[in-house]
């Protein structure tokens, strides 16, 4: 495997591959500029990558052999080794180099949690807590983690926790605090006294990272331990509440943000990288009758599987941007003291959490099988991105349970918009539902970003409304508001997943209107939000059916316009994963390498097998008395 993608001629490329590149629609290193943000942080991010892919203390060789103590050594090891290297280098983990760190370390790292004890401290802490606590957890003196579950996530590295616990003043609740608590000795690692701690065992994935159990027992912590920016405890016992109640529940809002590129999207478009490039290169079956077998990517089922999925990167993509620029705008209004827009956000945060991990997690599995037989080894990259990025839909807030927290926010909107108060950004359009049906009457009327956009927004509008309309029936018909609310909970959750969908969608679409200077790159862009938005009603159109926002005809208009966009965006499907600019070994696939040698490298990975290398004992032991019993009549 290559060390760094061929931009030079000395690696033979697989044919099949070079012709997918021969006569690009569009330039691959401005498409790859404008998904950095600009040509400089093109420069920073592969600088970064390349020094770290060079070092050979982060050397992923032998990757899918190591076990799972190897895995949390060698994590612990990185993390270290790059806290030291990022010194060194002059590195700044909170400027351009430590955006792209986490991404080219490829998530082997130990510390993630004890990123998230920072990110609370720094939230939520006064700044003489900041100052006492900040210093030692960047010098790694205490190591820190984040304990809001019953279980999973103190394991074997940590000594302190951020623990989230209710404070009870004289029997009185005041909800959720965030507490530092020492778990471990600082000498010996000893559990503290009161403290039983743990790892939970092996897990799906994540063998690297120790998740653990905590139990704690008549611990006293400190007064002055309880982060106290927002909220404090007097001497007296009188509570202080700073702002808003809800910020004890920031750091999941910060988390939630950080994880959606680094580590969530960043699965499926390594996914895409790999399944799309193997597709150029894997031939299979007869397409026209006696011609050579075809590429896998030449068949139309092969293109509906992957190439909706390439589109939902690209637009993923642009939500992350638009969501990280508002967490920036909200969390410095919070930090002046301004928490109007808390809700909003978390709203927002929650449901494109919650649907992205989704998506994405799905889509490498949809992924995988497209690749068939080898999709199933480890080689091939995809199992391991899947099991690794499951757990997204998991951590940091279940998924129904996230859709429910912004379902909570579009009903109070929609109460609020019926009232006529006006609504935030977001959900502006709660005041003014679009009537009328789709006017489309053409296939080519489906590729006009108004046309779906509306689509969504009706689609969006209707189902808030109609969850909103049973819950206040069953309330004004005597259930109780919370069995009301749960027996309309699935709705709820549907109407969070279209809002959600909607402003995907609507993202998509306003980035194109700003790359005007761009035309190729604006055209296949198009091309993908438009595939993006039409598979989205392809595969959902009972919603968009059910109150005659779209006929059944125009149904079939759009599925004529959405089959033409597959067959157009395949011709760009390579240079489109190319634009993501994996080196191999973050792709870590036999199958994706950049020259798409697939079976050269498929052979290299096997040969590594340290089991290949001698006879095996079960030989000895098992096999041999059955083999050599009847050896003289051979
Ligand atoms: C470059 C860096 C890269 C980093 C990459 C990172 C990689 C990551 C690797 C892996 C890391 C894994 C780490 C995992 C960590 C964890 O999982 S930590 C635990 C996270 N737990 C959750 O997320 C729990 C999910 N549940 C909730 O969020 C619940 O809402 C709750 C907070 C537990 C509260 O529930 P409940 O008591 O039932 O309250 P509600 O009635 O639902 O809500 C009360 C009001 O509070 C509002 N609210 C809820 N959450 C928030 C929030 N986060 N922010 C703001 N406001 C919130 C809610 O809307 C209600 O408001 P009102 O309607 O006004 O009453
Ligand atoms: C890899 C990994 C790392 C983790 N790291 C940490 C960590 O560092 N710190 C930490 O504190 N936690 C951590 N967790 C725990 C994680 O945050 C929780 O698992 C997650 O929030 C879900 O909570 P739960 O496990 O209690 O699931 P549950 O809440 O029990 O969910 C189980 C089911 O019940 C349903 N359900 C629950 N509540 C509702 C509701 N109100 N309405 C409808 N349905 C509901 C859910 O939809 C789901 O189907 C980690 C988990 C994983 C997998």
């Amino acid at each position: 495997m290559v060390w760094w993608r061929a931009s030079s001629a000395d690696i033979d490329v697989n044919p099949d591959l070079a012709s997918e590149r021969a006569a690009p629609s569009f330039c691959v290193e401005s498409l790859t500029n404008l998904l950095d943000g600009s040509v400089e942080k093109t420069r920073v991010r592969r600088y970064v990558v390349s020094t770290i892919l060079k070092d050979p203390v982060f050397s992923k060789e032998n990757h899918y052999f190591k076990t799972r103590q190897e895995r949390y050594e060698g994590a612990i090891r990185n993390s270290f080794h790059l806290k030291q290297k990022i010194k060194e280098l002059g590195w700044r983990e909170d400027g351009p180099e430590g955006e792209v760190i986490y991404r080219a370390m490829g998530g082997e790292l130990a510390l993630n949690i004890h990123g998230v004890f920072i990110k609370s401290i720094l939230a939520l802490g006064t700044d003489e807590q900041v100052a006492k606590w900040i210093p030692l957890a960047n010098n790694c003196n205490i190591l820190g983690t984040y304990a809001q579950t019953e279980l999973g996530h103190v394991g074997k590295t940590c000594t302190h926790a951020v623990v989230l616990a209710h404070l009870i003043i004289k029997e009185k609740n005041y909800g959720m605090h965030p507490f530092i608590v020492q778990v471990r000795s600082l000498k010996d690692h000893s559990p503290m006294p009161g403290i039983t701690v743990g790892d939970i065992g092996p897990k799906m994935c994540f063998e690297q990272i120790d998740n653990g159990f905590l139990m704690m027992r008549n611990i006293c912590v400190p007064k002055e331990n309880m982060l106290s920016r927002y909220s404090e405890v007097l001497p007296d016992g009188t509570y202080v509440k700073r702002g808003s109640d809800k910020i004890n529940y920031f750091t999941m809002v910060a988390v939630r943000v950080s994880m959606l590129r680094a580590e969530v999207l960043e699965a499926l478009m390594k996914a895409c990288t790999i399944s799309i490039r193997y597709s150029a290169v894997r031939r299979q079956s007869e397409l026209k009758p006696g011609d050579r077998e075809p590429k896998i990517l030449e068949y139309q089922t092969q293109q509906q599987k992957l190439l909706p999925l390439l589109a939902t990167c690209y637009a993923i993509h642009f939500t992350t941007c638009h969501v990280n620029k508002v967490y920036d705008e909200v969390y410095g209004a919070i930090q002046a003291g301004n928490f109007d827009s808390l809700p909003e956000l978390h709203a927002l945060v929650s449901g494109i959490k919650a649907y992205a991990t989704e998506i994405c997690s799905n889509g490498i599995e949809v992924c995988r099988k497209a690749c068939g037989g080898h999709g199933y080894s480890l080689f091939s990259g995809l199992p391991s991105l899947y099991t690794k990025v499951t757990a997204s839909c998991t951590y940091e807030g279940e998924n129904t349970v996230l859709h429910l927290q912004a379902a909570r926010f579009l009903i109070k909107c929609y109460a609020a918009a019926r009232s006529g108060q006006s609504l935030p950004h977001s959900v502006a359009y709660l005041s003014s539902p679009i009537s009328g049906a789709c006017q489309a009457s053409s296939h080519t009327h489906f590729l006009n970003p108004d046309v779906y956009i509306k689509a969504y927004q009706h689609r969006a509008y209707r189902l808030i409304d109609s969850a909103a309309f049973k819950m206040r029936n069953l309330v004004q018909s005597g259930m109780e508001q919370y069995a009301a609310w749960n027996s309309t909970s699935v709705e709820l959750v549907k109407a969070s997943i279209a809002h959600t969908h909607y402003i995907i969608v609507k993202l998509f679409a306003d980035v194109l209107d700003s790359l005007s200077s761009f035309p190729e790159i604006q055209k296949v862009l198009k091309s993908l939000c438009d595939l993006h938005a039409l598979h989205g009603i392809f595969t959902n159109s009972g919603d968009f059916l059910q109150d005659g926002h779209l006929s059944g005809k125009q149904l079939e208009m759009l599925t004529e316009a959405y089959l033409g966009l597959l067959s157009l965006i395949r011709r760009d499907a390579v240079l489109l994963v190319d634009a993501f600019d994996y080196a191999d070994q973050q792709l870590l696939s036999a199958l994706g390498s950049y020259d798409g040698n697939v079976y050269y490298n498929l052979l290299e990975c096997a040969q590594k097998n340290p089991d290949n290398k001698k006879v095996n004992a079960v030989f000895e032991n098992y096999l041999k008395p059955h083999l050599q019993s009847n050896i003289s009549k051979l």
